[in-house]
């Protein structure tokens, strides 16, 4: 079956179509209300009920289309977004997709980047390295490849490769290792046109929606009693967003506190509300939330 035609007023997303963003950026804009295409051959999805257009991109070529202007807004990596020099900017960070993005090189081969003058270095991120060796003041020549760089040095096509890492697990297998400071520190982020001065009503609403989401995972609502006397020292340490819900208990002398806990610090934080005195400490998910 043809993929729809997209509708006029819709807002028209980038999405990435497969790799390392992909199924992240799905749960996301799921997540978020919105109908995500259900196989991977789908190339739009047309929300017509909702006025968005999701449009399946490699994540590489994502900012070129959102420069352009041609997309207003779309879901990538930011290294993939500065190597593209598309005139794109972020609006959003979206907490996935993390990597840094560095130099590496066979063990005690090069030490710096300032070494890296009249050496081969192999990328699928020409862009990334030109910048950061002309900051650098370095004259190297770079070698653009597709992918596996990793394996540029071992065949003796690189000295030196420069790409991402996350688990530092395809350097070791390569028997490479990273030396210099990190080039970029990525993650996935929302991009839109940077020469757009305002957002949209319909952008504002994306960002709303998925900045709820991501609030709501990275807290938890956290509801306990404490002895009236103890409340400063028990919002001392659950602080919330803004500031927490403290309501009267039937038994005299107690309140019951609501607040936001970052998820990361729930136990911890549980231990010390235990041991000040708080009892009946409950910990619950957020759903859905708009802050
Ligand atoms: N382990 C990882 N491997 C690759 N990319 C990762 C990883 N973790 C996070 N990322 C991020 O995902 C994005 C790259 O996604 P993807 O793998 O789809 O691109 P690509 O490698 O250029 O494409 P492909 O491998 O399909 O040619 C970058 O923003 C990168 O920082
Ligand atoms: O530090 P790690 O956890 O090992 O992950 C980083 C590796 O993953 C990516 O490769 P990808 O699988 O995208 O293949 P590609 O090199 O062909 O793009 C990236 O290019 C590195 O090679
Ligand atoms: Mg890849």
């Amino acid at each position: 079956m043809p993929t729809s035609e997209p509708t006029s007023d819709a807002l028209r997303v980038a999405m990435p179509n497969k790799g390392a963003l992909a199924e992240a950026s799905a749960n996301l804009m799921r997540e978020a209300g919105y109908r995500v295409r259900r196989e991977s051959k789908e190339l739009v999805v047309v929300d017509a009920e909702q006025q968005i257009e999701l449009f399946y991109l490699r994540p590489r070529d994502i900012a070129v289309y959102v420069g352009r202007g041609h997309l207003e807004v779309g879901i990538t990596g930011r290294d993939l977004l500065l190597d593209s020099e598309a005139p794109a900017v972020e609006v959003l960070q979206l907490g996935f997709g993390g990597s840094t993005f560095r130099y590496a090189a066979r063990a005690g081969q090069v030490s710096s980047v300032a070494d890296l003058d009249g050496k081969r270095i192999a990328t699928s991120f020409p862009g990334l390295v030109r910048k950061n060796l002309a900051d650098h003041g370095v004259d190297a020549s770079v070698v653009r490849l597709d992918g596996a760089v990793e394996t540029a040095v071992t065949l003796g096509v690189a000295d030196v490769i420069a790409d991402v890492v996350e688990t530092g697990t395809t350097l070791r297998n390569a028997g490479l290792e990273v030396f210099g400071d990190p080039i970029l520190q990525s993650e996935a982020v929302l991009i839109r046109p940077q020469d757009r001065a305002e957002t949209t009503p319909a952008v504002d609403v994306l960002v709303r929606r998925l900045q709820g989401v991501l609030t709501a995972n990275r807290y938890v609502m956290m509801d306990y009693d404490i002895r009236v006397e103890l409340v400063e020292q028990a919002c001392a340490l659950t602080p919330g967003l803004e500031s927490p819900t403290v309501s009267p208990l039937h038994r005299e002398g107690f309140v019951a506190v609501r607040s936001m806990v970052p998820r990361t610090a729930t136990n911890a934080v549980m231990d010390r509300l235990y041991e000040l005195g708080a009892r009946a400490i409950l910990v619950t998910e957020i759903a859905a939330c708009r802050l």
